[in-house]
């Protein structure tokens, strides 16, 4: 579904992607993980072309992004820090994203209503809290039935009953309707229950790329935290 080749990434001369070869397919959830700084929405912004690339292709269901943009539909993103803007309310985000997509007709409401966001449709975007910012977020990327949904940090300031809605919702995505999800956080607990894949981005190179269930035999270790701490502490490299 997304194919990763040789992909190099500076800001000026920092190089903040290393040579990354990546291949996910339909029906995984992908943990990308990593320490701050270690190129993870990097990568994700290169994936939506929201960066340019010096060196490396990315394959998208085949097709090669580069100079193009029509693939991005098929993709539902939540960016890390939404910027949305300020004066328009909730009900007119939803209402310009829906003219923006004339070609979807049938949407995946389950999030709006879970989260009940038509209680905050008049609310300006601009004096929403921090959660409500990532309930409109979340909601917005599921909106248009994408194939792949990426989201960067999505559970971050989440309150607990909303952080297992949308836990629930990316267990029904992968499970049953075979979407490919890509998911970075930092609270390693919230990937326990829905990642199946680990890919650990150090300095901005691949440090490894695991099953989970291989993670696990290998470590002893059930939790993704403890995992890692494990693998961590050790000598191997696992790369
Ligand atoms: N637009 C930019 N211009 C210059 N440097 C950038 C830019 N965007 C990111 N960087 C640098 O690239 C490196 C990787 O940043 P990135 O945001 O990809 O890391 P991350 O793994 O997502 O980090 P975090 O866990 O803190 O969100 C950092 O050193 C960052 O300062």
């Amino acid at each position: 579904m997304i194919k990763i080749e040789n992909l190099n990434k500076h800001f000026s001369k920092h190089k903040v992607l290393n040579e990354i070869n990546l291949h996910f397919s339909a029906g995984e959830c992908v943990a990308l993980i990593g320490p701050n700084g270690s190129g993870k929405t990097t990568l994700i912004k290169s994936i939506l072309a929201l960066v340019t690339v010096e060196k490396g292709e990315i394959h998208v269901q085949n097709e090669n992004i580069r100079n193009q943009s029509d693939y991005r539909s098929k993709i539902g993103y939540m960016p890390q820090i939404n910027r949305f803007p300020e004066h328009m309310s909730v009900q007119q985000l939803f209402k310009m994203m829906k003219s923006i997509r004339k070609d979807v007709t049938d949407y995946d409401l389950s999030l709006y209503e879970a989260f009940n966001i038509d209680s905050m449709r008049k609310k300006k975007l601009g004096i929403l809290s921090g959660g409500m910012r990532q309930k409109v977020s979340a909601a917005l990327a599921f909106l248009f039935k994408p194939e792949i949904l990426i989201l960067d940090e999505p559970t971050a300031g989440l309150d607990p009953v909303s952080n297992e809605i949308l836990k629930k919702k990316l267990k029904e995505a992968i499970e049953k309707e075979n979407k490919l999800v890509l998911i970075t956080s930092h609270i390693l607990n919230d990937l326990d229950d829905i990642a199946d894949r680990v890919v650990y981005l150090m300095d901005g190179s691949l440090y490894f790329d695991k099953q989970m269930t291989d993670l696990k035999e290998e470590t002893s270790e059930s939790r993704l935290n403890k995992i890692i701490a494990s693998i961590l502490n050790t000598e191997n490299h696992y790369v």
